[in-house]
Order: structure tokens, then sequence, then C-alpha cells
């Protein structure tokens, strides 16, 4: 792992966060929904593969979303939400593993768990569909990615650069995710997805994530090579409070509908 000093505070925070939380009591074992099935299937309805965030907060969010996670999920899915992440880290986003399960419970599209996840034993907290694990916080690499397959998961290896890119194929990824925030200075640049996604062999599953904010930037990661698109901020449009989720789905679903106003 990088060494913690080129990490914004917040995220020297997250980690240590991580550190101090325990594992589950036994291994868990899941019987996983596809995330290849469901993008295909987004695109076949003519739908961009959207990867839609309950987000209720985080620290770069306009403001928190006290609503219940399994509204907010399906109204994602009203608006044509390929699949759902949901944030399970408590201290800084205000997740919990609880929600996640009922939203899984509540909604047949794959769930993935949005956590920080550093060792095997914290994998065992909650059943998900996919897993995110965070290149840059992890040392073995390739031991978490076989304990994740091992347990039913699908591993979403997320990466910011070409190094990690090359790690995260090396260590068996199939579905890789480019993150346009950068996690030393919380910045967000779409050029990362851009930059990063010509060097991802054809057969991996390309998820560009962060920082998507209109259809225009949808149609953007797309033509750079995006499967799908994971957005948290956008769709929760946590300033505004009472802003329509499903809305705001949908006009991401549909940033390559010809119906669509070019925005
Ligand atoms: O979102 C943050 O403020 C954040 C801060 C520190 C570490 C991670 C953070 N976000 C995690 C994510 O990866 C995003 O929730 C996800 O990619 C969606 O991003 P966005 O659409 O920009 O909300």
């Amino acid at each position: 792992m990088n060494s913690n000093t080129e990490l914004a505070p917040a995220v020297r925070s997250i980690l240590e966060a991580a550190r101090d939380r325990s594992g589950g009591d036994g291994v868990v074992d899941v019987d996983a929904r596809s995330l290849p099935d469901a993008l295909a299937a987004a695109e076949a309805d003519g739908r961009v593969p959207v990867i839609a965030e309950v987000k209720p907060t985080s620290p770069t969010a306009a403001g928190t979303r006290a609503d219940d996670p399994v509204e907010l999920a399906r109204a994602m899915v009203a608006g044509g939400a390929a699949a759902i992440s949901v944030l399970t880290e408590p201290t800084h986003f205000d997740g919990s593993p609880a929600a996640l399960t009922r939203v899984r419970e509540a909604v047949d599209v794959p769930v993935l768990r949005k956590d920080f996840v550093l060792e095997e034993d914290g994998m065992d907290v909650v059943d998900a569909d996919l897993l995110l694990l965070i290149a840059r916080f992890v040392d073995d690499l390739d031991g978490l990615v076989a304990a994740a397959r091992d347990r039913g998961f699908q591993p979403l290896v997320e990466v910011h650069d070409r190094a990690e890119l090359e790690r995260a194929i090396d260590a068996g990824a199939e579905i890789v995710g480019v993150n346009n925030r950068d996690l030393a200075r919380l910045e967000v640049d779409l050029e990362t997805f851009e930059s990063v996604a010509p060097e991802v062999p054809d057969d991996v599953t390309l998820i560009a994530e962060s920082g998507i904010s209109s259809p225009a930037d949808a149609r953007r990661m797309r033509a750079a090579g995006a499967d799908a698109l994971l957005v948290g901020s956008a769709i929760m449009d946590h300033g505004a409070g009472d802003s329509d989720v499903t809305e705001n789905t949908r006009r991401l679903a549909r940033a390559e509908s010809t119906e669509t106003e070019q925005i």
C-alpha cells in the first residue's frame, strides 16, 4: 500500500476507522447475481449501464440524505439503473451492512458493497454480489481477489493509474473500475479514466467511477470505453435534499438515447 502521507486527511481517517472495525463471525458464501449479465441487459434495452450508488453522505458531499436506502434503491432501479452500489462504511458515509442486506432483498439487480476492505476478514461482514477492492489500499491484491472469489463475490478492483491497473490485471481482475477521484486531494478529473482506459484488456468489464454528473459526462466516459458508469453524488444530489432520484438516474441511463436532449 502507498504511504498514508500521500492521502487526503479524510481518507487517512477512513482507513484508520476501517482498521478499527472488526470482521464477520464466519466466512460468507454468496450466490452472486452476474454484473456482466445485468450490464448486457441494460445495453440490450437501450440504456447506458449505470451502477447507481446509495451514498447517504461523504467527505465531499454537499449534505446528507437520510432517506430509506431501500426506497432510494427502488427509485434508482425505476430510473433504469443496471445495478446498485451501497456504501456500508459507517463513520464517514453514514452507511451500514444492514442497509445493504435490505437493499439486496428489495431489488433484483446486482448489488455492490462499497467499503474500504483492507483484510480478508473484512469481507465476511455481509453478503453482496460485488465487493470493492481498492488497489491502492491493499498489499496482497492477488490474495484478496482470490479470497473474494472463494466466497462467491465478483471482485471489482478499483485503480487510479496505469501502475495500479497493471497490478489489478496481474491479480486476475475481470471487473476493473477507474476512479476519477484522486484520493490524495479528493479532486475529480474525468481525464483519469480517459488516460487509463486504453490500457485495459478488451475482456475486462470496465467501469468509470466518480465525478459523472451530466448526460454529456456519461457520453464522454462511454466514448472512452466505459462498459458501465458508477454514479453517486449526481443521483443522490445531497445539497438538494429531496431531489428526484429516479429522474436523476434516468437522465444518465438515457444519455445515449436519440430522444435525449444533448446536454
Ligand atoms: O465521495 C467521496 O467524497 C469520497 C471521499 C473519500 C474516499 C472515497 C470517496 N468516494 C467513494 C467513491 O468511490 C464514490 O462514492 C463513487 O465512485 C461515486 O462517486 P460520485 O459519483 O462522484 O459520488
